[in-house]
């Protein structure tokens, strides 16, 4: 819960003058006492002669973007152990969702294939009520928002109900990636970790998710780790930026 103070708007010596004109006397002050601490009730929600009001904080949201193998499930998971987030993955939550055989399975499974970025109207669904299901509401979305579709569907539904504190950008060299994406294909079972559809989803991550980072970055809100080192190295980085952004 996060408190508010109201400000006041009429001339009196309570914290916000509602007490005072609509609600009993107040008793007088103890001696010594500097602040409204109890027996003053701290909170009283949902009452005109309340003098704070408790307000639920919206959600944390992070961001975390960059090319594809460039290794954002993996510092996901590191994040969500060292900083207690919901790891959130869009594609996670479409593969999922795939395999209900619902009717956007078809879909889904086209454009997954295609390395194309599946309408934001599906992702936003999956990933609010993903968020919903959560009682921890700190969460890294990973892989989101991909393209302007799926930036101006975030805005749409959900950009009033989080707090998108910014971007977590991994950056990654094609070589390294494709190499590292080329090796998790051999095991992973991801029918998209080949040649062929890791040319389009680079395509699509240069043509459509690149230019999503920039504007971000033009409003200060990303923050870019260099992704082309080692595992232990490349979180070493990260948790020092999240140490630094407070968390
Ligand atoms: N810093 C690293 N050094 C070497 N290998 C790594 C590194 N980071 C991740 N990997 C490996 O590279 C592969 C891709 O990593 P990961 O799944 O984290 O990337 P991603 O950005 O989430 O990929 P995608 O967007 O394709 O889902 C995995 O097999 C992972 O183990
Ligand atoms: N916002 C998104 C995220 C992903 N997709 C589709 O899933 C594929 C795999 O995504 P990964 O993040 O797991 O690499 C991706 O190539 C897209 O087809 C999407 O449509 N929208």
């Amino acid at each position: 819960m996060m408190l508010f103070r109201l400000s006041c708007r009429r001339t009196c010596d309570c914290v916000c003058g509602l007490g005072r004109v609509f609600g009993p006397a107040r008793p007088a002050r103890p001696p010594g006492q500097r602040s409204l601490e109890p027996p003053w009730p701290a909170v009283v929600v949902g009452r005109a002669s309340s003098s704070v009001v408790a307000m639920a904080a919206k959600p944390t949201v992070i961001f975390v973007l960059g090319a594809p193998g460039s290794g954002k499930g993996t510092q996901s998971a590191n994040i969500v152990k060292e900083f207690g987030f919901v790891h959130l993955s869009a594609g996670d939550l479409l593969r999922a969702e795939r395999s209900t055989g619902s009717e956007v399975s078809a879909l889904i499974e086209q454009h997954i294939k295609d390395g194309e970025i599946v309408p934001v109207e599906i992702t936003v669904s999956l990933l609010e009520k993903a968020m919903n299901a959560s009682s921890v509401k700190k969460f890294l979305i990973d892989g989101f928002p991909r393209n302007e579709d799926n930036l101006v569907g975030w805005k749409k539904v959900m950009d009033d109900k989080t707090d998108v504190k910014f971007v977590l950008f991994f950056e990654c060299s094609k070589g390294v990636c494709v190499s590292r994406c080329l090796e998790r294909g051999k095991t992973g079972g991801r029918a998209d970790d080949n040649v062929a559809s890791l040319e389009k989803r680079f395509v699509t991550y240069v043509d459509h998710t690149k230019p999503i980072i920039d504007q971000y970055a033009a409003k200060g809100m990303v923050r870019t780790i260099n992704a082309d080192t080692s595992v232990d190295e490349v979180f070493e980085a990260v948790k020092k930026l999240f140490k630094n952004e407070g968390f």
